[in-house]
């Protein structure tokens, strides 16, 4: 009797915590009037002209939708919003957790301010020719599969991002155009993007509740994915100490920032397991973005064979202006393919929603952060804040027919207008995409390539409806992009018609 007694009150006293720790997180707008607050749409309607809603997110969060309250938590008080709210466990995921995108606040800032090198503009024409190569393949590639086939258009893209981020920052040329199966590395390309229920788990842990992270032990890569890595980026880095070629890519920039972590006595091991987590995570974010990017665009002028025309006019001048090839400088002036590749961003923003943690930068203060003058609140120490950058790309406020394909947008003059808080394809502030400059070079140069000589059409496999998958780590169409590639030789006629 008195053990089912002491069982009654154990259950109890578990019932009562559990119903106070509801009450705490799931009571708090209701605390706080001034903020308005979920239930209710969340976009348009009631909230249309609200500054923030306080929203839950398995606890109390704000979602921003003032474009100059998204500027201050983004660039004005970045030193208060320099970390996101997902983080991976130290312990459990040391990869994961040393990756820049999650990496805190003193680690980030160093890691940040080492590999910008990489991707400035100048080391970008550099590498330019190495991308440019790939593109060259996929156009021989492409000849080859006959006059029109129909391809799933993520898959073929995905083969192109594979072989310019390994060609970019691995060090390593690769063909998996040629070679798709057997290329080890495009194997482990596919594992970092696989989806399952342990990798579902995974995700929703640390970027829900990474507070649970000493619970749940998650991992963002999986380990055999990480071993890879580990042996091949290390070979990587010896065989270019052996062998000291010139070539301008991410090895490179490691051999130099080993030889300084060398003459200062430093940890080569640690040294080493950033630059894999590094390398680990240019690889999961440069190919499946740029890829899911690449398809898009081809979705959108498959739907707009007059704006598929326009593109492919503009691309044929330069590739004759370039004698069958496009120069850094003519790739990154091209105003219509950036005006399609904006538009196709603006549409389909690869990450919809984008988040960062309040935490006070005096670390013995426990000040909130005050939101005047919108409201009378201030945000809570360790608050998540997120973005919609969804949202905000088909908001009608900003948006004149939000849902139609329409490049003109993005043109210099309607570009010049813009509030850049209102599109926001690579985030923004500090904490912004590192690599935004090269995967618009990835996307531009590819589509180059593919319309080169080919149109894009749509075909009885193609499904019009755009629902986005709800099992996929950025936002793509579900079901994939099927569209018919035809080899119509525009360029290789034009030629022939000059001579
Ligand atoms: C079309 C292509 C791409 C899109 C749309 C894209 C988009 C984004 C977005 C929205 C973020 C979050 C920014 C924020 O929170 O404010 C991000 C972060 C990041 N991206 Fe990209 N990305 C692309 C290509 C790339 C490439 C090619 C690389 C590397 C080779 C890369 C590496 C990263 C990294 C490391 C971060 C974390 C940055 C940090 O926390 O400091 N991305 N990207």
């Amino acid at each position: 009797m008195d053990r089912l007694l002491s069982l009654f009150g154990v259950i109890s006293l578990f019932v009562l915590l559990i119903y106070r720790w509801y009450r705490k997180h799931f009571d708090f707008w209701k605390h706080h009037p001034v903020v308005p607050s979920v239930p209710g749409r969340i976009f348009g309607g009631k909230f249309s002209n609200e500054a923030a809603v306080g929203i839950y997110a398995l606890r109390p969060a704000l979602l921003l939708r003032d474009p100059e309250l998204i500027k201050s938590i983004l660039i004005r008080d970045f030193n208060c919003f320099a970390n996101r709210y997902g983080r991976s466990d130290p312990h459990a995921d040391p990869i994961g957790d040393k990756s820049l995108f999650f990496a805190r606040y003193n680690s980030w800032r160093e890691w940040r301010l080492k590999l910008s090198p990489i991707f400035t503009s100048g080391k970008m024409k550099q590498m330019y020719p190495l991308i440019q190569q790939v593109g060259e393949n996929l156009e021989e590639y492409l000849h080859k599969r006959g006059e029109r086939f129909v391809c799933e258009c993520k898959q073929l893209a995905i083969l192109f991002t594979i072989d310019s981020i390994a060609t970019t920052v691995f060090g390593v040329a690769t063909n998996s155009l040629e070679n798709s199966s057997s290329q080890a590395i495009t194997q482990q390309i596919r594992q970092l993007v696989l989806f399952n229920l342990r990798r579902a788990l995974n995700f929703f842990v640390v970027f829900m509740a990474p507070n649970l992270n000493w619970l749940f032990r998650p991992s963002i890569f999986f380990r055999e994915t990480v071993e890879f890595f580990k042996t091949h980026t290390t070979q990587n880095v010896e065989e270019r100490i052996r062998n000291p070629i010139r070539r301008p890519d991410m090895i490179e920039l490691v051999v130099k920032l080993r030889n300084e972590v060398v003459e200062k006595g430093g940890d080569i091991k640690e040294f080493m397991e950033y630059i894999v987590a590094q390398t680990v995570t240019f690889f999961s974010g440069g190919t499946e973005t740029s890829s899911t990017t690449i398809a898009n665009v081809l979705f959108e002028l498959a739907k707009n064979p007059h704006i598929q025309q326009r593109l492919r006019q503009e691309l044929l001048d330069a590739f004759s202006r370039g004698n069958s090839s496009i120069s850094y400088e003519d790739l990154s002036e091209l105003e219509y393919l950036s005006m399609v590749v904006d538009e196709t961003l603006r549409m389909y923003p690869v990450f919809p929603l984008i988040e960062r943690q309040y935490l006070n930068p005096k670390k013995e203060v426990s000040e909130g952060y005050s939101l005047r003058p919108f409201y009378d609140f201030e945000i809570p120490n360790g608050m998540p804040v997120y973005i919609s950058v969804y949202g905000l790309h088909y908001d009608e406020k900003y948006w004149t027919d939000p849902r139609k394909f329409d490049p003109e947008r993005f043109s210099p003059e309607n570009k010049a207008n813009l509030n850049p808080m209102i599109y926001l394809p690579f985030g923004g502030g500090p904490r912004n995409c590192i690599g935004a400059r090269m995967g618009l070079i990835q996307v531009k140069t590819c589509i180059a390539y593919i319309l080169k000589n080919h149109r894009i059409e749509i075909c009885s496999e193609t499904n019009l409806q755009t629902k986005f998958n709800p099992k996929a780590f950025v936002l793509q169409v579900e079901g994939g992009i099927n569209l018919e590639i035809v080899r119509d030789e525009l360029y290789k006629r034009s030629v022939t018609k000059l001579e």
